[in-house]
Formats: C-alpha cells, sequence, structure tokens
C-alpha cells in the first residue's frame, strides 16, 4: 500500500516515528493509502529547516518570490488531473466539483498572493511641521498553517499562499483525514524552485504533531481553520505564549428569505447553498428562514428539487452529492436527524444513509435532508452539524427573522434574498456575520476580509487581511 512521506527541507521523508495512519477512501470506506504519524520531533526537524531557509526566503525581492508562487500554482495546474482525481478520492466528493472549484481555486491562491504581495505598501502618517511616520512590515518568521479535511488543498493554499507571499517560513499541517493532495505539492514546490525549507509539510493528528506546531516557541503565529472546539484548544496553548492567531471556525449560517425575492434564483442557489460539497463548507446556510406567505410555496418546490439530487459514487458524471468525508462524521450527521425527530422534527426527505452498490456500498453517502417543525432554539437549529441537513422555519416579521438568524453562537455568513433594497442594507446591517451575501451565496473574490464574529473565529483571512496577519508592523518617526 502505498506510503505518505511529509515533505520536510526542500525533500520527501518519512517520520521519526516510523508510524502510520490508515487513511481511507470515503466512496468505498476502504483503506488505501498510509499517513505518517508524525510528532514533535518531525515539527523539531521542519523548525530547523524553516529557521535556516528565512534568511534567504526573506531576503529575496517579491518580484522573486512572487515567480516562484507564481510557478507553484502553474505547476498545480500542470498536474490537474492528478490533482483533481487525488482530492475527489481522498475526500468523497464529486470529482467534477473537485475540478471545477476545489483545484481551481488552489491554483487562483497562488496566483493572487503571488500578485498581491507585488501591491502591497505600508502606510506613512504625516505631521504636519512635526515629522512623518513610515511603517514597515516584516514577515514574521516561522509561521503554522492547520487546516481541515472539507476543501483540502483549496484551504491548505488559502493560508499558505499569503504567509509564503509576505516572506514566512511555514509548517504546514493538512487534515488526517485529506493529507493527499498537500503530499502531491512537494513535488510542485520542487519543480518551481521553491528554496529547501521554505515550505515543510507534516502528516499526522492535530493532538500530537498538530499540538506539538502550536506549542513551538518557534512558530510565531497559527492559521487554523476547523472547529471551534479546537480553535478554543489552540488558543488556549498559543494565546498565553502571545502568538498571532487567526481562526477560522464553524457556522450556522441563516438563509432569509423574503417573499418579494427572485423565486426561481433563490430556489436554485438555495440548493446549492444547502448542499454543495454535501454540506460540509463552513458558508452552507443550514437554517432556511421562509417569511411564512411563501413557506408552503418553497417547502414543496424545494423538497422536490433535492428529492431529484442525485447521491452516487464521486466518479459519476451526475453526482449532485458524493461521499461524506467519514464513517464518524456520517455518523455524527445522523445522529443529528435523530436528535431532530426528538426535538419534534418532521424530515420532509433524505434522513438517512443511501446504500450504494458494489465497490461502492461500504461508502459513507447521505441522502441530502430537509426538516421542518422545529424550535429555532432547539439543538438542531443551534449545533453546528456540517453535513447535508437544513432546516425550514416560517418567520411573519424582518426583526422575527433577525432575531432568530442571530440565536447562535456562530457568526460567519448569512444569505438574504430580496428585491427591496433598503430591505437588503438593513437586515445585511443587523444581521451577526463577517461575510453577507444578498441574492447570491459564495460569490468570492479574494480581496475581501473572510471570517466569522462569535464562536466562528478571530481575525481574517484573504487580500490585505491576510498579509497583515502574516507581517508585523514597525512603526518608524522622522522629525522634519
Ligand atoms: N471549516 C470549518 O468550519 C470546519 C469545521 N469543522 C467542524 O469541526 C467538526 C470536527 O471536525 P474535525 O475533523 O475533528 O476538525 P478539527 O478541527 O479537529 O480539524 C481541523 C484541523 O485541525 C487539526 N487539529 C485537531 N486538533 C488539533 C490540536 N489540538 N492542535 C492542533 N491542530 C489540531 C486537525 O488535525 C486538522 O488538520 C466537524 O464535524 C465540523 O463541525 C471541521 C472542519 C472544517
Ligand atoms: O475561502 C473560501 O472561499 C471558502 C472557505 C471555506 C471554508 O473556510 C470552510 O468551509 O471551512
Amino acid at each position: 500500500m502505498e506510503k505518505l512521506q511529509n515533505f520536510v527541507n526542500g525533500e520527501y521523508i518519512n517520520s521519526s516515528s516510523n508510524q502510520y495512519i490508515d487513511n481511507y477512501e470515503p466512496a468505498t470506506g476502504k483503506v488505501y493509502s498510509l499517513i505518517p504519524d508524525s510528532n514533535a520531533a518531525d515539527v523539531e526537524e521542519a523548525v530547523k529547516a524553516a529557521e535556516a531557509a528565512f534568511p534567504i526566503w526573506s531576503n529575496m525581492s517579491k518580484e522573486e518570490r512572487g515567480d516562484i508562487l507564481m510557478k507553484v500554482s502553474t505547476g498545480i495546474e500542470k498536474y490537474m488531473d492528478e490533482f483533481v482525481a487525488a482530492e475527489s478520492k481522498d475526500n468523497g466528493k464529486p470529482l467534477k466539483l473537485a475540478g471545477h472549484v476545489d483545484i481551481p481555486r488552489a491554483v487562483s491562491n497562488f496566483k493572487f498572493f503571488a500578485t498581491a504581495i507585488q501591491h502591497y505598501a505600508s502606510e506613512s502618517h504625516y505631521m504636519e511641521g512635526v515629522g512623518v511616520n513610515y511603517t514597515v512590515r516584516k514577515p514574521l518568521g516561522i509561521v503554522g498553517c492547520i487546516s481541515p479535511w472539507n476543501l483540502p488543498l483549496y484551504l491548505f493554499s488559502w493560508k499558505i499562499a499569503p504567509a509564503l507571499a509576505a516572506g514566512n517560513c511555514v509548517i504546514a499541517k493538512p487534515s488526517e483525514i485529506t493529507p493527499y493532495t498537500a503530499f502531491l505539492l512537494g513535488k510542485v514546490l520542487k519543480e518551481a524552485g521553491m528554496p529547501a525549507g521554505v515550505l515543510n509539510i507534516l502528516h499526522g493528528y492535530g493532538h500530537t504533531v498538530g499540538d506539538a506546531m502550536v506549542r513551538h516557541p518557534k512558530i510565531k503565529a497559527i492559521s487554523f481553520t476547523g472547529g471551534t472546539k479546537t480553535g478554543q484548544t489552540i488558543a488556549s496553548i498559543a494565546a498565553p505564549m502571545f502568538k498571532k492567531l487567526s481562526l477560522e471556525l464553524g457556522g450556522k449560517n441563516p438563509n432569509i428569505i423574503f417573499a418579494d425575492c427572485d423565486f426561481d434564483e433563490m430556489l436554485s442557489t438555495t440548493v446549492r447553498s444547502s448542499f454543495a460539497n454535501q454540506g460540509q463548507i463552513c458558508l452552507c446556510g443550514s437554517r432556511i428562514f421562509v417569511e411564512r406567505s411563501i413557506y408552503d410555496k418553497f417547502k414543496t418546490a424545494f423538497v422536490e428539487k433535492v428529492k431529484n439530487s442525485k447521491v452516487s459514487n464521486p466518479t459519476d458524471p451526475k453526482a449532485h452529492l458524493g461521499a461524506l468525508v467519514s464513517k464518524p462524521h456520517m455518523e455524527k450527521v445522523l445522529s443529528y436527524v435523530e436528535l431532530a425527530k426528538e426535538e419534534g422534527g418532521t424530515v420532509l426527505c433524505g434522513g438517512e444513509r443511501v446504500m450504494l452498490e458494489g465497490e461502492y456500498k461500504d461508502g459513507y453517502y447521505v441522502a441530502p435532508t430537509v426538516i421542518e417543525g422545529l424550535d429555532y432554539n432547539c439543538r438542531t437549529n443551534q449545533e453546528e452539524i456540517f453535513g447535508p441537513v437544513v432546516t425550514l422555519t416560517p418567520f411573519d416579521t424582518e426583526e422575527e427573522a433577525l432575531m432568530m438568524a442571530n440565536s447562535t453562537q456562530y457568526g460567519l455568513s448569512a444569505t438574504i434574498w430580496t428585491s427591496n433594497l433598503k430591505r437588503a442594507h438593513r437586515v445585511a446591517d443587523e444581521v451577526q456575520a463577517g461575510i453577507v451575501w444578498i441574492n447570491a451565496w459564495l460569490v468570492r473574490d479574494l480581496r475581501t476580509p473572510f471570517g466569522g464574529v462569535k464562536s466562528s473565529g478571530v481575525g481574517r483571512e484573504g487580500g490585505w487581511e491576510a498579509l497583515r496577519f502574516f507581517t508585523e508592523p514597525k512603526n518608524i518617526f522622522i522629525k522634519q
């Protein structure tokens, strides 16, 4: 069976532990490769490599760094088919989705930050008759990037690209559940001429190698995307060490639908915002609030469309939904359907595991599930499920919709459907979220601040925000 390796100091190497973790293919439920079970000694080795590389990388001009990042971007494009197939196999997502969304976005992430850094200027503040302050921004040194399993290379590169563009050396850990495309990235880095030690990729569990990264005193910042509980653990270790922290955590996003919206556009986008990537995107709108006058019309049309969504093996070009990422995750999602029933909900469609045939019979497939009749305040409507499960709740007034939308501990994103411009602005202003889409969902501009409020995180990624995070400002005053 194939054994994956870490990528340290410009070379593929084994973990010093010589232990491996099974890597499952969600579509079949079978182990298909082995991942290094890395540990603190591997982090130490990666830190040494990064320390040696830092003076070289940080002293390169931003044009030189940008050129190498651009080559990483085109390198991923060169191996597009291999990356797409690997992402789909590792994660269970439809091949089509990996090919249209995941890998192209990883290409864009490197391209975007390769060029963004060329335009990144620091501020100056002139004090009339007194002097001038100018602010320089230096890379932090060695930084840690820890990413999740839902959008593996997409989110891995979303962190690494700005960190590298800003002149840092990076120790990066993909999720142990979806390590494969991060593993493949090593060969692209070599071909792009990335100096050894600049980007080091370690595989393994969060509580071992991830924890060792967070605790390492020479890793100056941690950029993390994943569950809110993990974010809390990381913050509790890193904050007393005064590390910079960027935490992009869970969501329980409201999708607020007013009667005056463009119904057809809203309907097709709402199917996508509910079930794209099997509902495993932190931005999915899992709580759908519908103005009462169109509630029944919406319910009928939505459930019909959802029932027509095809759950199939990821290589099926007609698949709308593939497999969930792991057996424990599938069990967690299904347990929430049971909870919803106990809490008085009615399952309008889905609600069960889908059993495919042949080689896919043990895969982790769940039917897209729509539930109604729940209190906005119950656990099903308050806790992150992170799967293909949405709830429908009617509302009578804008105030009621906002009260329910804002009732969770989360505040990542929100979607509002209305043709009333004043209301759109008003609701967008009042809804507690870091990202709001009006009459749209997941339209992304990589320049915009990305992140959440409340328990959805700390800090922002994207554009200048990411470059600010990965640099330390120093203000210098010079007397006139
Ligand atoms: N982007 C998001 O909002 C995501 C949210 N989740 C939510 O979190 C729940 C749990 O999923 P998990 O796979 O367990 O996510 P997780 O938060 O445990 O994993 C994310 C990353 O953090 C690492 N990690 C875990 N514990 C760590 C620690 N103590 N120190 C350093 N790194 C650590 C993992 O190895 C992985 O690379 C999901 O059911 C979902 O609700 C999960 C993935 C992404
Ligand atoms: O940057 C994006 O476009 C999407 C990011 C999504 C996540 O962070 C997530 O699902 O965890």
